[in-house]
This record gives C-alpha cells, sequence and structure tokens, in this order.
C-alpha cells in the first residue's frame, strides 16, 4: 500500500519538542515496517505563520510571504528527517519526481512545500496523485471538516464522511493569503476529487491516531470518498 501523509505544522512542531517529533517519526516507521511505502509532506505550523506575519508588518508581498512559508516547511521536514531512521531519503526533495524516485526506491521522503499560491496541503495531494497512492491522510489539528470552522462555530457539525466535491463547497470560502488555516485547501481539494484518492482528515496531535487509520480505516476524523471510486481495501485485511 502506497500512502501520504500530511503532517500539519502546527501538531509535528507547535512547539520544538524532540519527543513529539519523535512520535511522528515512530508512527511513520512503523507503517513502513508494515509494509506501507510512504509520502510525508510537512507544514509550517505557527512558525511560519509567525515569520509570515512579521514579513507582512515589513511590506512583502504575498508570494515574498509564501517563499518563507516554503522554507519554514523545509525545514520542518529536515526535522521529521532527522528523527527518521536510515530509511528515509535525507533530502528534502523540491519536485514531485525527486520524491517520487525515493518512494520508489522504498525509501520514506519528506517534502515541504513547493511553490507560492497553496499550502503543504496541494503538495500532498499532488504528490499522492503523482505515485499513484492508495490513500491520502492529512493529520492536522482538528479532528475532521466541519459545516464551518470549528474554533470559530460552536454550532460547526463534524462530516464522517463527504465526497471531494462537497468538499470544495465547504472550504471554498476559506481566504487563501500566506499563512491561511484550513483542514485542506482549496487546491488540494480539487486534486482530491479530479485523482478520485480515497482521503482521510483526522486530528494529529496525539500522532498514534494515524496508524489505524491507514491500516484499517480507524478514526473519528473524516473520510473523503472518491466519486466513482472503488470502496476501500485495508491493508491489514
Ligand atoms: N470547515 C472547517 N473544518 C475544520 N477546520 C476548519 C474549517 N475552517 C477552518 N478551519 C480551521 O483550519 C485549521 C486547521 O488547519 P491549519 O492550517 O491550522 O493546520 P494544519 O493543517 O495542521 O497545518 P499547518 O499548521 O501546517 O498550517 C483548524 O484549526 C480550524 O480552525
Ligand atoms: O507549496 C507551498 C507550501 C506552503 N506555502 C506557504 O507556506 C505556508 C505554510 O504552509 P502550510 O502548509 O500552511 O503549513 C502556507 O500558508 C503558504 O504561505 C506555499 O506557498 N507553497
Amino acid at each position: 500500500m502506497r500512502v501520504v501523509i500530511s503532517i500539519g505544522g502546527s501538531v509535528l512542531a507547535p512547539n520544538l519538542d524532540a519527543r513529539r517529533v519523535e512520535g511522528h517519526a515512530s508512527v511513520v516507521e512503523t507503517l513502513a515496517r508494515e509494509g506501507c511505502e510512504i509520502g510525508a509532506v510537512v507544514g509550517g505550523g505557527g512558525v511560519a505563520r509567525d515569520y509570515i506575519g512579521a514579513a507582512r508588518d515589513l511590506g512583502a508581498n504575498e508570494v515574498q510571504l509564501d517563499q518563507i512559508g516554503i522554507d519554514v516547511t523545509r525545514i520542518n521536514a529536515r526535522l521529521l528527517i532527522a528523527a527518521l531512521g536510515s530509511q528515509v531519503d535525507p533530502k528534502v526533495p523540491h519536485d514531485y519526481e525527486d520524491a517520487g524516485d525515493a518512494i520508489r526506491r522504498g525509501d520514506i521522503s519528506v517534502m515541504g512545500g513547493v511553490m507560492p499560491g497553496q499550502t503543504t496541503d496541494a503538495v500532498a495531494a499532488a504528490l499522492a496523485e503523482y505515485v499513484d497512492a492508495d490513500l491520502l491522510v492529512y493529520a492536522t489539528s482538528v479532528d475532521g471538516v466541519f459545516s464551518a470552522d470549528p474554533n470559530e462555530d460552536d454550532d460547526a457539525t463534524k462530516f464522517e464522511e463527504m465526497t471531494a466535491s462537497e468538499l470544495v463547497d465547504v472550504i471554498g470560502d476559506i481566504e487563501m493569503n500566506a499563512g491561511s488555516s484550513a483542514p485542506v485547501d482549496l487546491l488540494a481539494a480539487k486534486l482530491i476529487e479530479r485523482a478520485k484518492m480515497r482521503t482521510i482528515v483526522l486530528d494529529g496531535t496525539d500522532p498514534e491516531r494515524i496508524e489505524p487509520a491507514v491500516l484499517r480505516g480507524e478514526h473519528t476524523g473524516t473520510d473523503i470518498i472518491p466519486e466513482g471510486g472503488d470502496e476501500p481495501t485495508y491493508w491489514a485485511q
């Protein structure tokens, strides 16, 4: 089974806690031992937003701010690489071909951002499509996709499952400025839709939640169901 895991910066490195990074690395290594081929994509989190906020105050434009964000995602990717064993490609790929080559060699590949105008959510979706992944998992700071931002709206309800086109509708109005927050960004949702990619959005603050989701489809987040796609088959079955 080939899986791409997007790990939000806010769940990997909300502060520089080595044990937390080790926890995520340990789950990735366990999945690799179970026979999964893995591409990981790491976000920038609060640190990226702090840098972006300061540079915005200094007058940088949105592309310059995105470039700062990309730099931070790549630093976070290096942090995860540092915690992974010998099976990881030590290089942070800057494009999908290099990441795909590493995965096909049997290495774990860890990417950050690639280009302005998107977030690492879109990188993960594009990598998943490029390597023909069986599953894409977003480990983010909320336990799934809600009808509205659950941190802003007490009446927001969680989707246990939804189609990719419903996802596009729900997140379509979220702003796309550098450093913006969304469980999955709009470009990622469109890529998931066109690739008919089976996708799970879950709370990754506890990395232990990722393993049962990948191996058995067990989680409390949101399943994005491919329209016209096949029924999911789980690795452990
Ligand atoms: N409809 C929605 N459903 C769920 N979360 C939403 C929704 N709309 C906005 N959000 C916000 O999206 C946030 C999750 O995305 P966020 O970008 O902060 O984290 P991430 O995916 O872990 O990546 P990173 O921290 O690297 O940016 C949540 O904290 C929530 O406030
Ligand atoms: O391909 C990419 C990836 C990221 N960015 C910029 O970086 C920040 C932080 O990334 P997150 O995935 O949101 O953690 C993002 O908001 C963008 O400003 C990018 O431009 N291109």
